[in-house]
């Protein structure tokens, strides 16, 4: 059971845990897979060693999950916003009780440090505190017709959502996606990335155990084959995706022939503007909170730092100063600050950008070399020094795409050029700036097209700020796109009816006739 998991959380080392619980969760319990042939090993990125084994749920599993979503879903919608928040609210509470347990089940399967583990189990309760808070204000509007006739509308749920998640924060996607859907009286069907299937059923338990009815929040396991099912089963009225543009395509594609609703959260390569007039202490913490944070692996790292020529070499000495700094290792130790990337391939991948960049003309001011922590279980672990480089252009590849990697996350683009690049092609783009003249922050604010900007300050994303750069999460506007309107016209009195005139003279002729 998923709480004898949490349980043995508290004296849990880097090394140690193995994973034999179901992870697919369907009518309010965990279910063993059936397709034991494709299981999958997951690792644990800290050490490489294998963690547990993912098995994929095939065709009839997938439609289990979708029933059993449903079958909540009709008692769940029925109930008032009221009930739904308190209901939601306590999920919410008993997230927080168990935070450091989460975050520590979290650390193991992802490789991030617990520092910020904790931090993304915060964000987590706390959406879902948020949505609850507004499941209760859900309301429609009345609308004052002639003659005493009114029309109303109501907000009702869509049904069964799916939500397809990333590896690069596991249970707070699966938090922002189940939040508003749940409030809008929706039931979600998730699947979590199959590098980090372990906690999302976590959060099917504590649902479960505030008092959602059975089958309302349901994780089914699996890659892309999965993901398909979910995309084109007809029972499903919505998708919401995160992770990559490629993959997003392929979700809007396929959702589009069964006309589902579509949420995509994609992937970006944003650029960080530093203006010399900036407060250079907070300009350089907020590019290394703008590039480090899950060893750069996030969507709306400002990963292309644009930096006026005067304050150039300042700005670089101080960055790489405190990039040397920060501290790699046993990502459960309260110490580190930075662990392990999600996958051998990932951390491949990255190191070849390094590699591409040097022969393209970038130099290394420090880092991005494979990292072996003195610890000998961390020997084969994913670890990568984080690495500034300098000379950028943006031609390079290195500033091209999304890296996801502690090279992107610090891929200096200092090009000693007067303008500052406009927005990227790629969907998403959070760009930074940083500088005192706050009505110049205004201005370049207004004409970027992005998503977010964020002035004087980097990655700072409250649950109660929408957030994305092509669909959005959390906030307001979120919930919007989780129900549907109902339009109900009522008549007061007689109908008037446009065919009405002709009737006394047919009914004459017929008369006459007779
Ligand atoms: N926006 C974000 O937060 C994230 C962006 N990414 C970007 O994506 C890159 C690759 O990461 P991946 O995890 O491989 O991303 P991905 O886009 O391949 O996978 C994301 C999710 O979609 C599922 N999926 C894959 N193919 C699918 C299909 N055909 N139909 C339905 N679902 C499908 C995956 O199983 C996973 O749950 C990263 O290097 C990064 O550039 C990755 C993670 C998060």
């Amino acid at each position: 059971m998923a709480q004898s998991i949490l349980d043995t959380m508290p004296g849990a080392s880097t090394g140690a845990l193995v994973v034999t619980d179901h992870l697919n969760f369907w009518g309010g319990k965990r279910v063993k897979p059936r397709q034991e042939k494709y299981l999958e090993p997951v690792f644990e990125p800290a050490t490489g060693r294998i963690l547990c084994q993912m098995v994929p749920c095939g065709a009839e599993e997938v439609d289990e999950a979708i029933k059993s979503a449903h079958d909540a879903y009709q008692k769940w919608r029925k109930m008032s916003g009221m009930e739904r928040a308190r209901v939601m609210l306590e999920a919410a509470r008993i997230i927080r009780e168990r935070r450091e347990n989460i975050a520590k089940l979290e650390v193991i399967n992802n490789g991030k440090s617990i520092t910020e583990a904790l931090v993304d189990i915060d964000v987590s309760w706390q959406t879902i505190e948020y949505y609850a808070g507004m499941a209760g204000t859900l309301a429609g509007q009345h609308v004052q017709l002639p003659g005493g006739a009114f029309a109303y509308t109501r907000r009702e749920p869509l049904g069964v959502c799916a939500g397809i998640g990333a590896w690069n924060y596991p249970f707070q996607i699966a938090c922002w996606k189940s939040a508003p859907a749940l409030a809008c009286g929706n039931a979600m069907v998730f699947k979590p990335s199959p590098m980090t299937p372990v906690t999302a059923v976590i959060l099917a338990e504590i649902y479960k155990e505030a008092g959602v009815p059975d089958g309302l929040f349901c994780v089914v396991q699996g890659g892309a084959e999965t993901g398909t099912l979910l995309c084109h089963h007809p029972m499903v009225a919505k998708v919401s995706f995160t992770g990559s543009v490629p993959t997003g395509k392929k979700v809007m594609e396929m959702s589009s022939k069964t006309v589902k609703q579509v949420t995509l959260e994609l992937g970006g390569k944003s650029p960080l503007i530093i203006f010399k007039d900036c407060e250079m202490e907070n300009a350089v913490k907020g590019a290394l909170m703008a590039n480090f944070l899950t060893q750069g692996q996030v969507c709306c790292n400002g990963t292309r730092v644009y930096v006026q020529r005067d304050i150039l070499p300042q700005f670089l000495e101080e960055v790489v100063k405190r990039t040397k700094a920060i501290r790699i290792g046993d990502p459960l130790l309260e110490g580190t600050r930075m662990g392990a990337l999600i996958s051998k391939p990932q951390l491949n991948k990255v190191l070849g950008y390094v590699e591409g960049a040097k022969k393209q003309g970038a130099r290394v001011l420090c880092g991005g070399d494979p990292y072996v922590p003195s610890d000998p279980k961390l020997k084969d672990g994913y670890f990568m020094s984080p690495c500034v480089l300098d000379n950028c252009r943006d031609d390079m590849t290195c500033c091209e795409g999304e890296i996801f990697g502690q090279l992107c996350q610090c891929c200096l683009s200092t090009q000693r050029r007067r303008s500052s690049r406009g927005p990227t092609t790629l969907p998403l783009d959070w760009p930074l700036e940083s500088y005192q003249d706050i009505s110049r922050a205004h201005r370049v604010a207004e004409n970027l097209e992005a998503g977010t900007c964020f002035i004087n300050n980097y990655n700072v994303s409250p649950v109660e700020v929408p957030f994305g750069g092509f669909g959005r999460e959390n906030g307001q506007v979120d919930h919007r796109v989780l129900l549907q309107l109902k339009t109900v016209v009522v008549e007061m009195g007689d109908v008037e009816s446009l065919f009405e005139v002709l009737l006394p003279s047919l009914h004459f002729c017929s008369h006459k006739c007779e």
